[in-house]
C-alpha cells in the first residue's frame, strides 16, 4: 500500500445521511472522498421509504376503490402488482442503479469511491488498497442492516427482509410476517390488499409497541379488517422451510405456514468491520453514541441510523445538519431531541411526535392528557368509511406545554405537522387553545382534544 492520500473529510457510507453530509461539505468547497459500498442514496430510496410507500400509496387506492359502496355507488377492482413492481423499477430505484445519485455528488465537487470503508487510526481510513487521510475527520453514516433473529431453522431458508419484499416482481397467496413493527405493518397491509393472506408473529403484547397503546388498538382494528391475522405474544421458536412453504412452530405450540416468511424484527447499526477499535471506540457497542454536534469522538462524526436516535430519513439529515455545521464551524442549534416525529404510512396513518403518556409519565413529568375520536369529529363523521384515528395530546402541565403528540387517522401524518411544531417550539398550550383550526378539518380534532388540558 502507498502512502496515504491527504484530503479534508472522508464520509463512510453514503446512504440519507452521509450524502447529505458529504454533499454540503463538498459544496463548501472542501476535499471530500464518499464512500460507499452498495448504492448511493442507501436504504430510503432503494428499499425502505420510497418504494414501500408506493406500495402503500397503491394498496390506499385499491382500500379507497373498496370504499365506494355506501357513498358513491358501485366499484369493482381488480388488484395487479405489475404497476407497482414497474413503478418501483422504473421511477423510484432506476432498477437499483445510483448513477444518477453518485453523479449528483460528484457534481457538487464530492470524489467518490466504491468500496468498503474501515477506519485505520485517527483520521486514516482504508477502502480496498487506498488509504486516505483525513484532516478534519471522518463521518460515519453507515446506517442499520436487518436483524435476523437466532430461531432455529430459519438461517439458510430463502427468507425476506424489506429488500426481497420491494424486488418482489409477484406476490405470493400467503405470507408470514415476524415483527409487528413499523416495517411488518406497512408492507403487511399494502400486501394484504393485493390479496396477499397475511399471519403477523409479534413477540410482544401488541403491534406498534412503540407508539401509544390507541395507537396499537387502532392498527391492528385496521389490519384485522384488511383480513390480516395478528398473533400477539407469541414467538417464532422453529422454521421449517420445505418446496414452496415456511412453516413456523410458535412458542404456544401452535403452527403457521406461508408461501414467504418476511422478517422484520428490527435493525441493528452497521458497525462490524469499521474498525472502531482503532480509534478507541467500543466496536461491540450497539450504536455510535455521539454529543449534541454529532462528535463520536476526537475529529470523528456520527449521523443517521448508526447514531441510535431514531432510524428515520429526517433524522439524518437533520443530523447530517448539526455535523457539517460543526465542521465548516458555522454555528447554530446543536442536535435536540425533544420532537422527534414520525410516522406509520398504514391506514390509518399513525403521526407521533415527542414523548408518548408512558414516557412522560415515567420521565416524571406532570402530565395532563387530552384525547379527541376523529370517528366523532364533524370531518370524521362525514368521511364515514376509513375514519379511524384520534388525537392524542401529552401535556406538562407545570409548564403549560405539550411534550408529545399522536395524530391518527386518513392524513395523519399530515395533521401531525401542527403538533410538531408545538412541540418543538414550545408553543404555550393556553396559545394553542386560542387557535382557530379551520371546519370542517381532520386537524380541527386537535382543537377538540385541546379543550381537555
Ligand atoms: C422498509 C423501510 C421503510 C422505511 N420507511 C421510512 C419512512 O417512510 N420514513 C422515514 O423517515 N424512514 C423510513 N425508513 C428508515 C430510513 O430508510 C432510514 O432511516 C435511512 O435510510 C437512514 O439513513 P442513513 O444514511 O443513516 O443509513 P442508510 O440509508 O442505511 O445508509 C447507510 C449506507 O452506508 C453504507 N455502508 C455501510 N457500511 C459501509 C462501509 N463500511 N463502507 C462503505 N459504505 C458503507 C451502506 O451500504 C448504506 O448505503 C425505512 C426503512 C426501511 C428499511
Ligand atoms: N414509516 C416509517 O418512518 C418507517 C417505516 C419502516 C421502518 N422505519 C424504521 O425502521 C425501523 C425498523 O423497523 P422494524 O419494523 O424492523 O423494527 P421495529 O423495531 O419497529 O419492530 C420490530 C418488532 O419485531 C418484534 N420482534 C422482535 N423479534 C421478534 C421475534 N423473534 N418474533 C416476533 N417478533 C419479534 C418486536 O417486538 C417489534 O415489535 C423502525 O423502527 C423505523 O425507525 C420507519
Amino acid at each position: 500500500m502507498g502512502e496515504a492520500e491527504q484530503v479534508d473529510i472522508v464520509v463512510i457510507g453514503l446512504g440519507v445521511g452521509g450524502e447529505e453530509a458529504a454533499g454540503r461539505l463538498a459544496g463548501a468547497g472542501l476535499s471530500v472522498i464518499g464512500v460507499e459500498h452498495t448504492l448511493v442514496g442507501g436504504e430510503c430510496p432503494y428499499w425502505g421509504c420510497i418504494p414501500t410507500k408506493m406500495m402503500i400509496r397503491a394498496g390506499n387506492a385499491l382500500a379507497e376503490a373498496r370504499r365506494v359502496p355506501g357513498i358513491a355507488g358501485a366499484s369493482q377492482v381488480q388488484p395487479d402488482w405489475a404497476p407497482v413492481a414497474r413503478r418501483i423499477r422504473e421511477e423510484a430505484t432506476d432498477t437499483w442503479d445510483d448513477k444518477v445519485a453518485v453523479d449528483r455528488f460528484t457534481g457538487k465537487g464530492g470524489r467518490f469511491v466504491r468500496g468498503r470503508a474501515a477506519i485505520t487510526g485517527p483520521g486514516r481510513v482504508r477502502v480496498g488498497e487506498q488509504e486516505f487521510l483525513a484532516r478534519r475527520g471522518i463521518v460515519v453514516a453507515t446506517g442499520t442492516a436487518a436483524v435476523i433473529p437466532a430461531i432455529d431453522g430459519l438461517a439458510g431458508t430463502p427468507f425476506w427482509t424489506n429488500r426481497e419484499a420491494v424486488e418482489a416482481q409477484t406476490l405470493p397467496a400467503t405470507m408470514l410476517v415476524l415483527g409487528g413493527g413499523a416495517i411488518g405493518l406497512e408492507l403487511s397491509q399494502a400486501m394484504a390488499r393485493f390479496g396477499v393472506d397475511i399471519t403477523i408473529i409479534e413477540g410482544g403484547d401488541r403491534v406498534l409497541a412503540m407508539e401509544e397503546p390507541e395507537s396499537s388498538e387502532t392498527v391492528a382494528a385496521a389490519l384485522a379488517e384488511d383480513g390480516i391475522t395478528t398473533r400477539t405474544g407469541v414467538r417464532a421458536q422453529r422454521v421449517d422451510h420445505s418446496g414452496d412453504l415456511f412453516s413456523l412452530t410458535l412458542s404456544d405450540g401452535s403452527t403457521v405456514a406461508g408461501e414467504r416468511l418476511l422478517v422484520a424484527t428490527g435493525r441493528a447499526a452497521r458497525l462490524d468491520g469499521l474498525g472502531l477499535d482503532t480509534v478507541g471506540l467500543d466496536p461491540s457497542a450497539r450504536f455510535l453514541t455521539t454529543d449534541e454536534w454529532m462528535r463520536a469522538g476526537d475529529k470523528i462524526w456520527a449521523v443517521g441510523d448508526v447514531t441510535g436516535n431514531g432510524a428515520f430519513t429526517h433524522m439524518a439529515m437533520y443530523e447530517a445538519d448539526v455535523a457539517v455545521r460543526d465542521i465548516l464551524g458555522q454555528g447554530g442549534p446543536p442536535a435536540a431531541y425533544h420532537a422527534r416525529p414520525r410516522v406509520t404510512f398504514t391506514d390509518p396513518e399513525i403521526g407521533a411526535v415527542g414523548l408518548t403518556e408512558k414516557q412522560a409519565r415515567e420521565a416524571g413529568i406532570d402530565v395532563r392528557v387530552g384525547y379527541s375520536s376523529l370517528p366523532s369529529s364533524s370531518r370524521g363523521f362525514i368521511h364515514g368509511p376509513g375514519n379511524a384515528g384520534f388525537i392524542k395530546l401529552i401535556a406538562d402541565r407545570s409548564r403549560g406545554l405539550l411534550v408529545g403528540a399522536t395524530s391518527a387517522g386518513p392524513s395523519g401524518g399530515e395533521v401531525l405537522g401542527a403538533l410538531s411544531v408545538a412541540v418543538t417550539t414550545a408553543v404555550p398550550i393556553a396559545a394553542l387553545q386560542g387557535t382557530i383550526w379551520a371546519y370542517p378539518t381532520f386537524h380541527r380534532a386537535i382543537g377538540d382534544a385541546m379543550r381537555q388540558l
